[in-house]
């Protein structure tokens, strides 16, 4: 997960290749607390791991049901059969609507049944989002329910400590229109005190999303209770119904996640050698209402086929076609919609989708704002949204150099809006799906950059989003921008380096390592690195094949030569000296080449070395030429070594790293040198943060965000 400030999306150009989805948030908080309720074991596999389904499993250890982990997606929940073992909790929900509903009522019902009293918070956010018609409801029922703060909203307290009888004799009467989730969480809990008559619930209104009702009631199914139902206004839960573990359950894939891929093979051409976006874990006889998703987008013009667990997306009519669609049935997924619509041909018309303004944010503003600050013209009402696209592409610089030779430009959108395309930094209201959403504007034909700010926010139901993204999108190198940081040995570049690939979300490419790895495997081979020995044409081949062909695998923090954990020998003082020795042959800097220019991947490099800026990356938008006196990195150099326990004598290592200086500086293939477009930084009076903060100014400052 990206857990940065900010996210710079590179102009993407096509999409192929496979990608998993994590599970569905609706069925896995469902399902935990169905399985917590119930009778038994019951393993949970495919389970998402996200905020949301982290703050169920917490609430639900809280309570004192027993969850172990079994596996990284799947977990055995002991279900409390009905009884509760604590009687006293106070739970926070963070801002999971699918934790508060559902527990509200359940919890409610168990309270005044017997005798507890529970407490519910959530962030800021959940405690404006509106509960007073499932409070009411439970009021009918006899549970003492108190708004600690607002009437209607959340903080509440559940229960008084003691016993309450419950009226079941009279139908519980919902509102079904302003979130589903009311009736999902009766439905859900009722089955809990049913035993001796009927439940009966009657939705007072027209009830919207109903397909998240059909999946509450296809789990109640599995979990041993048929509700009847009449239409989409009455529900029975017949008497003696009890919650049964199946035993095992798996977790579908995320319906609502699909949908960005599904946007995406709509969008994106297909990258060559591949057959569109393959979309595994969901299919088209999903039990999820967003599934329904498919239809809208082959509306709009996506090529989907599918099966049971599969979908396959390729680009079909471009432009995207406008549409005008009732989105009542795919709440969720039709802000996806809204994105889609700036690649259309006219404008695009979503509607009743009042719901939008209740969710973790008020998603109808949300998409009107962000999508404005794209070049969109947007109008907005209670209940719907109209988007008209942005004219065609906009003059702007493409990141990342020049734009890449050859490059077909795949994005002839039909020109219908007032403006042309804008370089935008995406808000993201703590809304998952806002940053998932606008993640797709990155394919805009005028080439520029997107800037998706707190991306962690995905983290609600798809923690791995933008590296799964990054995985079937493909830009030319040149668009991928790499920070280049040169110079010489002690003077903090693969600090800073390491500090800037982390502040940016970037790759980090070491490539000194590269060469200590040449050199040592050169010694494990018993080849001579004796400068002498180098400059012999035949020692120097065979040198150049050991780099060629070498066995080199980075996991995180370490580095493995044939299998080998090699990281603590790379850093030792000798293994620099033979690397600064072996990197003076060409034939070794030619092998290694190709290795260092295919770290260059979504969303970013931040390269460290000698010849990042000069030769590996000559179009990099920028190279910082950091130095600091010799004396000073001799101290560095000096108190490094200390504190990791190795002894070092200071005027041994300053004539070291003057000599090293000197043969970097002074060969004849890329010596070390700063590129001419380079930016000198001498941090002898900087600190590593004055140092980092200096070259993150630089860098915004030349990506240039509007702050509107
Ligand atoms: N600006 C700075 N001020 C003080 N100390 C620093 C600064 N930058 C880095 N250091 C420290 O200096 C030491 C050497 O830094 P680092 O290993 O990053 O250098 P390097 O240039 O990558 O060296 P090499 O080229 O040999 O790999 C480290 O202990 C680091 O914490
Ligand atoms: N791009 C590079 C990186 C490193 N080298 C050589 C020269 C250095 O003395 C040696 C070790 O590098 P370090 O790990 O200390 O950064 O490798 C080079 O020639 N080109």
């Amino acid at each position: 997960m990206f857990d940065i400030p900010s996210l710079d999306l590179p102009s993407l150009i096509s999409a192929g290749g496979r990608v998993r989805l994590p599970g569905s948030k609706s069925i896995s908080n469902r399902v935990l607390l169905l399985a917590a309720l119930s009778e038994g074991p019951t393993l949970v596999e495919d389970l998402l791991d996200s905020d949301d389904t982290r703050v169920m499993l917490a609430a639900l250890r809280q309570l004192g049901c027993a969850i172990e982990e079994t596996g990284p997606a799947s977990v055995r929940v002991q279900g409390l059969g009905g009884r509760l073992p604590v009687r006293e909790a106070a739970l926070f929900l963070g801002n999971a609507g699918t934790a508060m509903r559902p527990l509200t009522a359940a919890l409610s019902l168990l309270a005044a049944a017997q005798g507890a009293r529970f407490e519910l918070s959530g962030v800021p956010r959940m405690h404006e989002r509106p509960i007073g018609d499932l409070v009411d409801a439970l009021r009918q029922l006899g549970c003492p329910v108190a708004c600690l703060q607002n009437e209607g909203y959340p903080p509440l307290r559940l229960g008084d400590g003691t016993v309450h009888p419950l009226r079941l004799d009279e139908p519980i009467r919902v509102r079904g229109d302003v979130s589903s989730q009311f009736l999902t969480a009766l439905l859900l809990a009722l089955p809990l005190v049913a035993q001796e008559r009927d439940a009966v619930i009657e939705v007072t209104t027209e009830l919207i999303s109903k397909p998240y009702i059909e999946i509450t009631l296809k789990l109640l199914q599995r979990f041993g209770v048929d509700v009847r139902r009449e239409g989409w206004q009455r529900f029975t839960i017949p008497r003696g119904s009890r919650y049964a573990s199946p035993g095992r359950i798996a977790v579908e894939a995320d319906a609502s996640s699909a949908s960005y891929f599904i946007a995406l093979g709509a969008i994106a051409p297909a990258t060559p050698g591949t057959d569109g976006v393959v979309i595994e874990g969901v299919g088209t006889d999903s039990i999820q209402g967003d599934i329904r998703f498919i239809e809208a987008a082959r509306l709009m013009g996506a090529e989907v086929e599918g099966d049971g667990n599969r979908l396959r997306v390729r680009r079909g009519a471009w432009p995207l076609k406008a549409i005008d669609l009732d989105c009542n049935h795919i709440p969720d997924a039709a802000m996806t919609l809204a994105v889609m619509a700036l690649y259309a041909d006219g404008t695009t018309t979503l509607r009743n989708i009042a719901s939008w303004r209740v969710k973790e944010t008020d998603r109808i503003a949300a998409m009107a704002i962000e999508g404005r600050k794209l070049g969109a013209t947007i109008e907005e009402g209670a209940d719907f949204i109209r988007i008209t696209p942005p004219a065609g592409p906009a003059a702007g610089p493409p990141q990342g150099g020049a734009a890449p030779s050859g490059s077909s430009e795949p994005h002839a959108v039909g020109s219908v809006g007032a403006h042309g395309w804008r370089r935008a930094s995406i808000h993201t209201y703590d809304d998952h799906r806002v940053a998932m959403c606008f993640s797709l504007a990155a394919f805009n034909p005028a080439g520029l950059p997107v800037r998706i700010e707190d991306p962690k926010c995905v983290g609600k139901t798809f923690p791995d989003y933008f590296e799964t993204l990054f995985g079937v999108c493909h830009t030319p190198a040149e668009r991928i921008p790499v920070i280049c940081i040169d110079g010489p040995t002690a003077s903090g570049k693969g600090t800073l380096a390491a500090e800037l690939a982390s502040r940016l979300g970037y790759h980090l490419l070491d490539s000194g390592a590269l060469y200590r790895l040449v050199g040592l495997a050169a010694e494990r081979e018993g080849l001579s690195t004796t400068e002498a020995d180098l400059r012999e044409p035949a020692h120097a081949e065979r040198l150049g094949r050991l780099a060629a062909g070498l066995d080199v695998r980075f996991t995180p923090g370490k580095t493995w030569l044939e299998g080998e954990d090699v990281t603590e020998a790379l850093r030792a003082e000798p293994a620099g000296m033979a690397a600064s020795r072996v990197s003076a042959v060409p034939q070794v800097r030619a092998a290694l080449v190709d290795l260092q220019l295919q770290m260059r991947h979504l969303p970013g490099l931040v390269a460290d070395g000698r010849d990042m800026g000069t030769v590996i990356f000559p179009g990099a938008p920028l190279k910082i030429y950091l130095t600091a006196s010799a004396e000073q990195r001799a101290q560095r150099r000096h108190k490094q070594l200390i504190s990791k326990g190795i002894p070092a004598i200071l005027d041994d290592l300053l004539a070291d790293l003057k000599a090293r200086d000197a043969r970097d500086m002074n060969r004849a293939h890329a010596p070390l040198k700063p590129a001419e477009d380079a930016v000198l930084l001498d941090n002898s009076e900087l600190d590593i943060e004055q140092s980092v903060q200096f070259v993150l100014n630089r860098w915004h400052g030349q990506q240039a965000f509007p702050v509107r």
